[in-house]
């Protein structure tokens, strides 16, 4: 591990085997809440708000994985096959997608939209960046709406059709609701009513992130 590189590590707050072994200095500490939900319930609707009024990032890793696609990197038409068909993409491509995001952006708040999706995602986030989320966002919304939304959502997206949207239903059924269960039996799940205008839903996100601020979450 180069100088410069243990050197952003340390700013950005992810610790190294040699950090976690306790021989390099402490580290600064890395805001992250995680913003989960089914696909449109309005978590990227939400995130710029947030961004607005509390000053995070935002880090969406469908954005990430779609950039991919579009710079034409080497897992760009793997990225692509797996989207189509609402599966999820290899772990280490992600988190690592993320990982380079957060350590570019100057800023030590983050907003992980979409992420994580389920186990392999967590378990690999924290093995290569040691960090523990301050809380879960959990925008909860019938699929009913979430469908609606997503049929209208009209960003060219090519995973809004009906096929792929019922695929990427069941992956969050089966794979994402469990982690939120989890998460939630750790007390670290705030969840909303997210079938609500967005003015509304946003009124009870700006009470969840005040009263993290005060706390100092
Ligand atoms: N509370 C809401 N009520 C109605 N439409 C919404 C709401 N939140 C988001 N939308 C719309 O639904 C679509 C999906 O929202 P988006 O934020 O892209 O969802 P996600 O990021 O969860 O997939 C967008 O067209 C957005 O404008
Ligand atoms: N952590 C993630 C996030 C997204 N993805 C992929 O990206 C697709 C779109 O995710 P997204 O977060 O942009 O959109 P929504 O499905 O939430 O509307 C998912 O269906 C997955 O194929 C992934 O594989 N792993």
């Amino acid at each position: 591990m180069g100088n410069c590189c243990a050197l952003l590590k340390s700013i950005m707050g992810f610790a190294t085997e040699e950090e976690h072994d306790g021989r390099l200095p402490k580290q600064k500490k890395v805001k992250v809440v995680f913003v989960l939900g089914g696909p449109g319930s309005g978590k990227g609707t939400l995130c710029a708000k947030i961004v607005e009024q509390f000053g995070y990032s935002h880090l969406s890793s469908g954005d990430l994985l779609r950039k991919e696609i579009k710079a034409g990197s080497e897992h760009g038409t793997m990225i692509q096959n797996m989207m189509n068909e609402g599966k999820l993409v290899p772990s280490d491509i992600t988190v690592r997608l993320i990982q380079k995001a957060m350590q570019e952006t100057d800023n030590d708040k983050f907003l992980l939209d979409g992420f994580p999706r389920d186990e392999e995602n967590v378990r690999t986030f924290e093995k290569l960046t040691k960090i523990e989320p301050d809380f879960i966002l959990f925008l909860d919304c019938p699929e009913e709406e979430m469908t609606k939304r997503l049929l209208s959502r009209n960003q060219g997206r090519e995973d809004d059709n009906i096929e792929t949207i019922k695929k990427r239903f069941r992956v969050f059924q089966e794979s994402t609701l469990p982690l939120v269960n989890y998460y939630a039996s750790k007390g670290k799940v705030r969840k909303v009513d997210a079938a609500r205008p967005v003015e509304d839903v946003f009124e009870s996100v700006k009470t969840i992130f005040s009263s993290a601020n005060e706390q100092g979450a």
